[in-house]
């Protein structure tokens, strides 16, 4: 499959996104974009592999596909973080918020391939926010902004064009990426 491609993986903080990223990119050798941000740099974060954390002023020199202000602060991804990545592999992974999702798609049309991650109870986001170490008032504010509110359901204009991953059970999680990833390579 030489055609490049890029799955986007959205839904609520907590639901997986991440987690899924990382089992791509083990599993399958499929590379994240790696977005740019101003919120500040968890424990253990990485700056250029979780991130590229950036300021207030640094923020606005990047050159956007797309970007959004989620809670307190402002994320994007560059056009060139994008060709970075499908230098390494024509398959790559994005975790964006589901306004970004939209925008992805009807830039690269069929090329973003859409993956929703959700759970069926959503009131354990925040236990699993919580037990990954985030800050309890980082994640009090979290809950409560508009954007995390919106993205506990699938936009209407995603409907129809996203996969819909409930990740209750990791391993169940694993056996659906990978059948959705062999059922790709056939396409
Ligand atoms: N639109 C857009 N959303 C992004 C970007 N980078 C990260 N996000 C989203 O921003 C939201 C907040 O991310 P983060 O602070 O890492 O929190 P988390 O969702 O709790 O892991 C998540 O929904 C991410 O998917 C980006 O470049 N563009
Ligand atoms: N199926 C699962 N069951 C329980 N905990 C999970 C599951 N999947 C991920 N987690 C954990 O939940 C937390 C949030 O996951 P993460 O991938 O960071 O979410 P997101 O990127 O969507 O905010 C992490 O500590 C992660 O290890």
């Amino acid at each position: 499959m030489s055609e490049k491609r890029v799955i986007v993986l959205t839904g609520p903080a907590g639901a997986g996104k991440t987690s899924i990223a990382t089992y791509l990119k083990e599993k399958w050798g499929i590379p994240q974009v790696i977005t740019h941000t101003t919120r500040a740099k968890r424990t253990g974060e990485v700056d250029g592999v979780d991130y590229y954390f950036e300021t207030e002023e640094s923020f606005p020199k990047n050159h956007y596909l797309e970007s959004v202000h989620y809670g307190q602060a402002n994320y994007g991804s560059s056009i060139e973080g994008l060709e970075k990545a499908w230098q390494e592999n024509s398959f790559a992974s994005i975790v964006l918020d589901t306004k970004g999702a939209e925008t992805y798609l009807s830039v690269l049309k069929e090329q973003a391939w859409v993956w929703y991650v959700t759970i069926q109870d959503l009131d354990k986001l925040e236990k699993r926010l919580v037990e990954r170490g985030d800050h309890e008032s980082e994640v009090k504010k979290r809950l409560n902004s508009a954007e995390f509110r919106r993205d506990l359901t699938l936009p209407k204009e995603l409907a129809g064009h996203a996969e819909v991953l409930v990740n209750d059970e990791w391993q169940l999680t694993c056996q659906r990426v990978d059948t959705l990833i062999k059922g790709s390579k056939h396409s």
